[in-house]
């Protein structure tokens, strides 16, 4: 479980803090998606959770471990895909051989097993990779360590659209109860069918943080040309042919979520959201 409690956080010589009084519980088991504009604090709040930033006040707990006192029992079992990231000039093998002895739970069958879902092999050599290649491979090696708590930002920037689907079946294979994955990202349209919590962040605070399953039973997702249902909906989103709209649920029919939609309902509309989901 990761618990944050009413932390604090400013760059040095910054004036205004990224995250004041900021608290937020994700459960075990979930994929999680976290959501919000540019400069909402997402990366920060992040570098955080791994212990690579100290709040300057409040908690942080990730299973009993203060992630700043960065022990290595905390070390070993979390880990970060960054959006951006560099690889060294060696082979696949050779990186693994150095980089598996950090992570006790590291899986060679699970490797193996994860580029083959990214359609890649284990004789590469990391320098002779494009970038979507690479991203193929440092995600293959991300989920076979096993952590029980993986970060990804921005996973599917530089994925190819096969290479979109692929991520989606490789993270739905990984997960295990224990597990906690963090999806930061804008690319809402590749995650939403994968997530089952999402969390929408705000330097001022969590704007929503809800199962998509409580999201669904209170909220439909629809497209119409209808007026009147256009007028009436909590939000519209302009569509080729009409609109995206959201409405609260009859309690009958359930929907996918629109992350897109929904995200535009807490921006235009916090305080419904806040009724219906709690918060701040
Ligand atoms: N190293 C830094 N020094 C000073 N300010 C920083 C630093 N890194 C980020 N910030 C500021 O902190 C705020 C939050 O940045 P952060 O990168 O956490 O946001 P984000 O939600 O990840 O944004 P994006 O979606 O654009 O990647 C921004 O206002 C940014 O300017």
């Amino acid at each position: 479980m990761l618990k944050i409690e009413n932390i604090t956080y400013s760059y040095k010589r910054s004036k205004q803090a990224v995250l004041s009084n900021y608290s937020l519980e994700v459960k075990d088991g979930t994929i999680c998606g976290l959501l919000g504009k540019n400069g909402a604090g997402k990366s920060t709040l992040l570098y955080l959770i791994l212990g690579l930033l100290k709040p300057q006040s409040g908690e942080i707990n990730y299973n009993g471990f203060r992630p700043f006192d960065r022990k290595v029992a905390f070390l070993n079992d979390v880990f970060i895909v960054p959006e951006e990231f560099y690889l060294p000039n060696v082979k696949l093998s050779q990186f693994v051989k150095s980089m598996s002895a950090f992570y006790p739970k590291y899986s060679h069958a699970d490797l193996s097993r994860h580029l083959s879902t990214f359609e890649m092999t284990p004789d590469v050599h990391l320098g002779h990779l494009s970038m979507g290649q690479k991203k193929r491979v440092f995600m293959s090696f991300a989920l076979a360590c096993n952590t029980s708590l993986l970060v990804l930002d921005e996973p599917t920037n530089g994925l190819d659209i096969p290479g979109k689907r692929l991520f989606r079946k490789a993270v739905l294979d990984s997960m295990t109860d224990d597990r906690t994955i963090i999806i930061s990202t804008h690319q809402v349209y590749d995650v939403e069918k994968i997530l089952d919590h999402v969390v929408i962040t705000d330097t001022n605070g969590v704007l929503l943080n809800a199962t998509m399953m409580d999201i669904s039973s209170r909220l439909l997702f629809a497209f119409t040309n209808n007026k009147d249902r256009i007028a009436n909906a909590l939000v519209a989103l302009d569509a080729p042919g009409g609109a995206n709209i959201v409405e609260l649920s009859d309690g009958y029919s359930e929907t996918d979520v629109n992350l897109e939609t929904l995200f535009e309902l807490v921006r235009q509309n916090p305080t419904i959201v806040k009724d219906l989901f709690g918060g701040r």
